[in-house]
This record gives structure tokens, C-alpha cells and sequence, in this order.
């Protein structure tokens, strides 16, 4: 439901949260939902992996994918580009035949919604077609506490939002969830605090009044984090990849916070994913995400493209 009248422009809902915290998880159960209903969905990812439009597609009116840069900086012309186009189409509808009335921007886990809000509110053409009705930013429970600590960024994004949403709540205690609950609280006093489990609306419990994570100044964002994308040739010694993945987690897994894999098996694409030290369960994809190249990408600090290829050529000879 919008907080504002309907003045004519695109409503357009900017869904946030750091790398890996549930984004289109938690959307792809909205649609299902037919929460966001004829709403054609934006989706931004860093890396150029595009795996999120896939999932997001069955369940979408339709999804435009922005690949390779983050809508907040590098990506930001792109944005204002693919905005512009869906206002201009819109435009030049009947005004009876406007079906596409919202927008929603799933953001790259690196963005930071207020630059994207600021882009919008200084383009002279878009702030005309183009009304931001939410910022809603969902904040991973399990991973929070180290995130806060570290992570500029993702006090930034809490920070921006006017709806936060705790994700993984299934994965903590309530001790945890307190606190975490707590920090969210102490960073944005004026946002609507919810919860969801892989994006179904989940009713907190009654939880003690804990004091929040003590966070420590950072100055600023520190050394960037950046994805890095290596192609797996399909006569890889897959034991050695196996072997590599898994001793790589386990030996840098704070260094690579997101991990995202899709290869290609007799059953079909394959999505492997991981965030931090955390290995997900493996995921089918829908046929039509197939004829790719077997590819993994990871985000993170502290290492080097080729670092991570040597290794790898290393364990699997490829
Ligand atoms: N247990 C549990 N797992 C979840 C929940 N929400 C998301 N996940 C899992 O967390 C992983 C990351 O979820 P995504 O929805 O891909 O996260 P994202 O924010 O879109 O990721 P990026 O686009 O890479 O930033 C996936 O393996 C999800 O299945 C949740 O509430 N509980």
C-alpha cells in the first residue's frame, strides 16, 4: 500500500540489504504473494552473474536485469537509463492502459539506497514520472553483528530505510535476535521493524529489552569490496574444485562475503551459493537459465582476481 496519494508517477520501491541478507528471497515471495502485482521488477547485481532475474522471472510481470556495476555509483547512469525508458514507455500509454503503475529496484548487496534516492530526486527528467514510495532494507540476523562491526555500508543502508525486515530469524536465538533487534533500533529509530523466514512474514516474539551491539567507529567504507568472476571450463577436476570451494570458505570465508555459483548438470543449472562462511542449500534453475558457462563469482576484500585463480588452477588444474 502506498503512503502517498496517486499523483500520476511510477511508484517505485527501492528493496536494499548488504550482500546476501535475503533481497530476492524475500521479493520472490512477495510476487508469489501478489504483494508488488504488475509491477515491473529492476533487478541490479555487482557482479555479472545474472542469476537473481532468472529467479525472479516466473514469478514477475517482467524484470529488466542492470549487470555489472552498482546502481548507487559505477551502475548509476545505467539506472537513470533503464528509468527513464519505463517512464517514457508509460507515457506514452493511454492513461486508461497504464498497467505498469509500480516499480520495484532490487539493489546490488553493495548499494547504498540513499544515493539511489538522491539520483532519482536530481534527475530533472525522472523526478517528474517517478515517485520513491518506500525504501524497505532487509538486515540478515545471523550475519548482522559482524556486518555492523565492519561494514560501513551496512549501517548506511538500515540507516536509509523506512521499512527494515530481519532475515534468517529461523537461524538465531532469541538472545540474538534481541540485540540485533536492539541495534537496528539504536541506528533507525523511525523505521517500521518487521521479520520474515526465506520471506514469509514472521511475527516477533516478545523479546527482552537487551542494550544494542557496541559498535565501533569506522571511518570510512575501507578497502573496497569487489566482484570477481572465473569461468570453470567443463573438463574441471570437479573433486578439486570441490575440494578448493570448500578449504577457500573455510580459510577466507569473512573475506568473501557473497559467493554465487550456477553450473550447468545433467538435471540442469545448478545455483550454488554461500555468504560468509555459510553454504546454502543448492538450488535448481529454471531451464531457461541453462546454456551458460559454469562461472562462480565471488564478492569481497583481500585477495586478488588472480590470487584466486591461481589457487584454484592449483587444486583443479584448470
Ligand atoms: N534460513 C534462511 N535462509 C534464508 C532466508 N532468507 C534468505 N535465505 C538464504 O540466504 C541466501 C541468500 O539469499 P538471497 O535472497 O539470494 O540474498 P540476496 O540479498 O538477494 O543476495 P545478493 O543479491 O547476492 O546480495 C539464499 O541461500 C537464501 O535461500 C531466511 O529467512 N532463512
Amino acid at each position: 500500500m502506498s503512503r502517498f496519494p496517486d499523483d500520476g508517477r511510477l511508484r517505485l520501491t527501492i528493496l536494499g540489504g548488504y550482500l546476501g541478507s535475503g533481497k530476492t528471497t524475500w521479493l520472490r515471495h512477495q510476487l508469489f504473494e501478489g504483494v508488488f502485482r504488475g509491477a515491473h521488477i529492476l533487478v541490479n547485481e555487482a557482479a555479472e552473474t545474472p542469476v537473481d532475474d532468472t529467479l525472479l522471472a516466473s514469478q514477475a510481470a517482467s524484470v529488466t536485469m542492470l549487470a555489472g556495476g552498482c546502481a548507487c555509483c559505477t551502475g548509476k547512469d545505467d539506472l537513470v537509463a533503464a528509468l527513464r525508458m519505463l517512464s517514457d514507455s508509460q507515457s506514452r500509454k493511454r492513461t486508461d492502459d497504464r498497467s505498469t503503475r509500480r516499480i520495484v529496484l532490487e539493489t546490488s548487496g553493495l548499494a547504498d539506497p540513499a544515493a539511489i534516492l538522491d539520483a532519482i530526486q536530481k534527475d530533472s527528467v525522472l523526478v517528474h514520472h517517478i515517485r520513491v514510495d518506500e525504501i524497505v532494507v532487509l538486515v540478515d540476523a545471523l550475519n548482522a553483528a559482524d556486518q555492523l562491526r565492519t561494514e560501513y555500508l551496512g549501517r548506511a543502508q538500515i540507516e536509509a530505510a523506512d521499512r527494515i525486515i530481519l532475515t534468517k530469524v529461523d537461524l538465531v536465538p532469541d538472545p540474538t535476535l534481541a540485540t540485533v533487534l536492539a541495534t537496528v533500533r539504536k541506528l533507525n529509530p523511525a523505521a517500521k521493524i518487521e521479520a520474515a523466514v526465506k520471506g514469509q512474514e514472521f511475527a516477533l516474539p516478545d523479546l527482552p529489552e537487551v542494550p544494542p551491539y557496541n559498535l565501533p567507529r569506522i571511518k570510512d567504507a575501507g578497502e573496497a569490496i569487489a566482484p570477481t568472476r572465473i569461468d570453470i571450463p567443463d573438463d574441471v577436476d570437479w573433486a578439486g574444485f570441490s575440494v578448493w570451494l570448500s578449504a577457500l570458505l573455510y580459510a577466507r570465508g569473512d573475506d568473501l562475503v557473497r559467493v554465487k555459483g550456477v553450473f550447468e548438470t545433467p538435471a540442469g543449472p545448478l545455483l550454488i551459493q554461500a555468504v560468509r562462511k555459510s553454504v546454502q542449500p543448492p538450488e535448481l534453475l529454471p531451464p531457461e537459465a541453462g546454456q551458460r558457462q559454469n562461472q562462480i563469482v565471488f564478492i569481497g576484500r583481500g585477495y586478488t582476481g588472480d590470487e584466486l585463480r591461481r589457487s584454484l588452477n592449483y587444486f583443479a588444474r584448470c
